[in-house]
Formats: C-alpha cells, structure tokens, sequence
C-alpha cells in the first residue's frame, strides 16, 4: 500500500480520501530536518503553506510521486526541482478563491471603520466613538493588482458596494477587465487614483517588492493598501515607513515576507494596519474543497492516472485533459512505438497534427510522444512532468507540424523519428469508440489496433513471404495473433505488421532478416 504524508493540517474529508488508496501519516509542524528524514518512506506528501518543500526534502523523498498542495500557492515548492525528479505538484485553483476573496473584502472594511480596534476598546470597557469615525467604500475608487481568480471575485463584490475599479494585470485583456466592470490601467496609475488598493497576484521574481518605496509614494495619503496574497509583494520596510511617516493612511495584511511573523516594525503601528495571521483561505467551506481537491488527485496519481491540477505539466488542464485523454494515449503509444523502429538515439521528434486534430492543443500530446518514446531508456522514471526535460537533455530536437487537410481520419497524429540509424515514422488515429488504430508504417497504409507484442517487417511484397514468416515463427512455437500486409504497390516494397502473443524469443529477429525477401524486421513492446 501507498504512503502518504500530511504535514499541514487538512480537512479530514482529504484523509478520508486518502485511507482510501494509502496509508495516511498525519505529521505536522515538522522541522526540516525531521521532514528530511521520514520523506524516503512516502509515495505522497500533502502540505499547506507551512511546509517548505526544498530541493534538499524533495532529493530525499526518494519514492515521492506526487506533492499536493491543498490551496493554491505553490511558492513554498521546488516546483523546478520537483520537475526533474519527475514528481508531479498539484495544487487546488478554486477550492478557496472565495475565502480569500471575502477575507480581502473584510479587511477593506475593517480598515475603513477601524473595527478590530473599536472591538478592542470596547472589550477594555471604553466607550470612545470618536477615535473610530471612519469612511465609505461607496464611491471610492478600488484598485485591483491581479485580476485573476481572487481579483475578479473581489472586483465583482466591490462593484455591488459602489466603488469604481481600477485593475492592473498585463495578462488580462481589457474585454475581460470591462466585463468585470474594471478599467484596465498601469500601476502607475492605479497607485496615484485609488483609494484602495488590493494584491492578489502570486509571488515571482517579477512581483517580488513590486510595492515599495516607490510605488508606496504614488499613493495618495488618504489611500490604504491591502495584501491577502503573498508575503514579499509588498516590501515591509518601505511600508511600515509609508504609514508611520502619513504617507499612506493604512494597510491590512494577511501574509509577510516571513512567517509566522517574527520580529517586525509592522506590530508597532497602532490602529492603521491590521495584521492577520494568514486566514485568507481558512474558513470551513474552503477547507473541505481543497482538501477533497487535492486528496482525491493524489489519489488517482497513486492510482496511475493523471492528476487535473497538476502545476508542472504544461498545458495539461483539466478540459484539456478530458478532451485529449484518448489521443495522449495514443501518443504515447505511437511514442513507443516509433522509438524501437528507430533504435539507436533519436534526434530528432516531428509531432505532426493531422485532421480535427490539427486545431487542437499540441503541448500535452507532445508530452506523451516524449513519454513513450523515453519509455524505452527510462521505463517508469518518464512521466508527463520531466518528459520534456529528459528529452531536452538527451538532445532530442522536437517540431510540431500541423495538417488540417489530413482527412483520412477524423483526427490522426503521425509521428517521425529521426537518430542514428535512419527516420522511421508512424500514424495512428482513433477510430469508432477511441480505439487506437496504426494506420501507417514508414508510410505504409495499414489498419491494426496495436497489441503488446508486435513484430514489423520491411519486405518485398512476393508470393510465399507470408507464409515463409508464419511456418519460422511457428517452428520457434511464437504465435500469431493477427497479422497485416499494408503496401503502396503489388509487388513492391510493403510493411508486415504482426501481433504475437508472446515477446519474440532471442536471436529470431536475426532468422526472420533471412527469409529471401525481407529486408528489415523489428520487435517491439508496446
Ligand atoms: N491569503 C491566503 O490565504 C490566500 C492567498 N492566495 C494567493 O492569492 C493570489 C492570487 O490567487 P488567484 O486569484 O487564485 O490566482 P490567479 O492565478 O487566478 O490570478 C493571479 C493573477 O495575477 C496576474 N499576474 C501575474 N503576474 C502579474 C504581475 N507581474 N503583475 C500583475 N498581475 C500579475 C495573473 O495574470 C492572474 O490574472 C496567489 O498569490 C495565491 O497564492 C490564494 C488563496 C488564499
Ligand atoms: O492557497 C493559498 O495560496 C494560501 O495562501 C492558503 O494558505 P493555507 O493553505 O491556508 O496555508
């Protein structure tokens, strides 16, 4: 049984899950070091933003299959270093955009109406309604940074409340921030006219102190910042500084540059900041959907199958997935295939579209070419996630072509494969309910669904060859399941393409190159 550690807490509907397939460990508030230690005995790790999963913890997870972050930010991840090692990181998009949404909003208002310190008065038996005069949202301009999942929700809300939105994303076109009922704007702008501002962009080097002393001065000194999205966006210093100084009138935080926060300029300011200790997605709801989100695609990985949010395997979204599950499939098959024609090294890959196929995603379904191609030298170390690097670092050149006028087949993917020992290429397509078919061997029209043991020859098409092939195969006890003639001409050269029941016993292949009129002959395992 598959072992599964959980070193955050999560919902117990995620372990529920989990027990299903594994054994579950829960762990939590592991040192590294301790992580360092117990990680080589688990297939899966499940983890939140307290755990920092480092180069160092992801070499020594040496069975590791699967990282599974139950939210939505990954920068706690060697995403990279979880790549090479072929290990797949899942997060979970949507399960708490909500909660994280409406913790934004909360802190809007809370800053704007001083509640968390008016509470506070009150609870020290005050009664001081003049220290907490505080102002309205209604007509005031809100600046959304990041108009993804998060922003967008937000936006949506702030509208309903009055407030004029201002966004700044360079990834988001200005049909989709009018629709949200945002005017797209630099940032810049957007610091100089909003009264409000609010982060929900992730942490990258390019977002890293995007707001700072700079940036913090464009504000206008009646505007507060608020950031529910990643420590390190906004530089603490320079912002302890703004609001000390009357620079800006306030700010709400839920995450920082380190945390738990530690030592910090930011506890000393008084009533204009609100810190809280990052529960933008802790709410019950949202803690449910992420933990089923996440659990169940570790769960299916554990199973071999593929995981719907998985962060480094480009391309590969869950409506992709869905559409182009059968055709990977089939790449990965033909993958495997056009790889032992081709013995030797390959050098070259030429993925071409072909048909419906053609206006199709290409990204995953080269993937799965590399990854049956790989399969070869790499076996189970090859997957969707380090396919690309495998290949990239075996020096194997990939194109993608494309043919839409291809109408032999509703959609086809032909694969070509150049190396050391020649090109050979091969077609497939799937036909009636997703079957796959070869339709073509070195150019040779043929129509054989594939088996897991197949032998091909390249001959001459002359009477006798067939059955010269069937009594050797039989004399070496080999049985022939099925077997397919596709040639171009009578009596010229032709692809023999058999299906046997077993693997071809050593040293045939050398016999089978005998029979007068043969001239190639390959065994594969599909
Ligand atoms: N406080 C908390 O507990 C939570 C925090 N988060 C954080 O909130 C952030 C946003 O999450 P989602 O909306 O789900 O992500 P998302 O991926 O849907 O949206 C992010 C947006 O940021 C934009 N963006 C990327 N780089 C940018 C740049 N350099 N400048 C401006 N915009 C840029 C993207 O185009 C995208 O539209 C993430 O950092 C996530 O980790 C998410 C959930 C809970
Ligand atoms: O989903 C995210 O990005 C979050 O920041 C939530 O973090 P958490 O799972 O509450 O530690």
């Amino acid at each position: 049984m598959s072992k599964v550690l959980v070193s955050d807490p999560i919902d117990q509907a995620g372990i529920d899950i989990l027990s299903q397939v594994a054994t579950v460990d829960v762990n939590t508030g592991l040192k590294p070091a301790e992580l360092i230690e117990i990680i080589g005995q688990y297939d899966a790790l499940m983890i939140r933003s307290g755990t920092r999963v480092t180069q160092e913890i992801i070499e020594a997870g040496t069975q590791l299959k699967i990282i599974g972050r139950a939210g939505v930010g990954v920068d706690n991840v060697d995403v990279p270093a979880a790549t090479r090692r072929g290990i797949v990181v899942v997060n979970s998009p949507e399960g708490n955009t909500i909660a994280a949404a409406e913790h934004a909003l909360a802190m809007m208002l809370s800053l704007s109406r001083h509640i968390p310190d008016a509470n506070a008065s009150v609870k020290r038996g005050e009664w001081d309604r003049k220290t907490f005069v505080g102002a309205e949202v209604y007509k005031k301009t809100l600046g959304v940074v990041g108009l993804g999942k998060i922003g967008s929700h937000v936006a949506a809300v702030a509208k309903a409340m009055g407030m004029k939105l201002l966004a700044y994303d360079p990834f988001i076109s200005t049909e989709r921030a009018e629709q949200i009922g945002c005017q797209l704007v630099d940032l810049d702008l957007l610091m100089q006219q909003s009264d409000y501002i609010t982060l929900h962009i992730p942490k990258t080097p390019e977002t890293t102190h995007i707001i700072n002393a700079t940036t913090l001065a464009k504000m206008k000194p009646t505007a507060r910042i608020i950031n529910c999205a990643r420590g390190g966006i906004i530089d603490e210093a320079a912002l302890a500084a703004a609001i000390k100084e009357g620079k800006i009138a306030g700010a709400a935080l839920d995450v920082f540059e380190s945390e738990p926060l530690g030592e910090s300029d930011l506890r000393a300011i008084g009533k204009d900041i609100i810190l809280t200790p990052h529960l933008g997605a802790s709410t019950t709801e949202a803690q449910v959907n992420v933990a089923i989100d996440v659990a169940e695609q570790i769960r299916d990985v554990l199973l071999g199958l593929p995981a719907r949010s998985a962060v480094n395997i480009p391309g590969l979204g869950p409506d992709v997935l869905e559409e182009l599950k059968p055709y990977m499939q089939l790449a990965e098959t033909l993958g495997k295939l056009v790889g032992q024609l081709a013995g030797g090294r390959v050098e070259l890959l030429t993925v071409r579209l072909q048909g419906e196929l053609a206006t199709n995603k290409s990204q995953p379904l080269v993937i799965a070419s590399l990854k049956g191609l790989l399969h070869q030298a790499l076996r189970e170390r090859v997957n969707y996630v380090n396919a690309n690097i495998e290949a990239k670092e075996r020096g194997i050149r990939v194109i993608e072509t494309r043919d839409a006028s291809a109408r032999d087949y509703a959609g086809s993917l032909r694969l070509e494969a150049t190396g050391t020992l020649g090109t050979h290429s091969v077609t497939g397509a799937l036909l009636g309910d997703k079957e796959i078919h070869l339709t073509d061997v070195d150019g040779f029209p043929i129509n054989v669904p594939p088996s897991k043991y197949m032998v091909f020859t390249l001959h001459r098409d002359m009477p006798g060859i067939i059955g010269k092939l069937g009594s050797l195969l039989g004399s070496f006890n080999v049985n022939i399941a099925s077997m397919q003639v596709g040639r171009k001409i009578v009596r010229g050269d032709a692809v023999m393409a058999l299906s046997i029941d077993d693997p071809l016993p050593d040293g045939i292949l050398a016999e089978i190159t005998k029979v007068p009129g043969i001239r190639d002959a390959y065994t594969v395992t599909l």
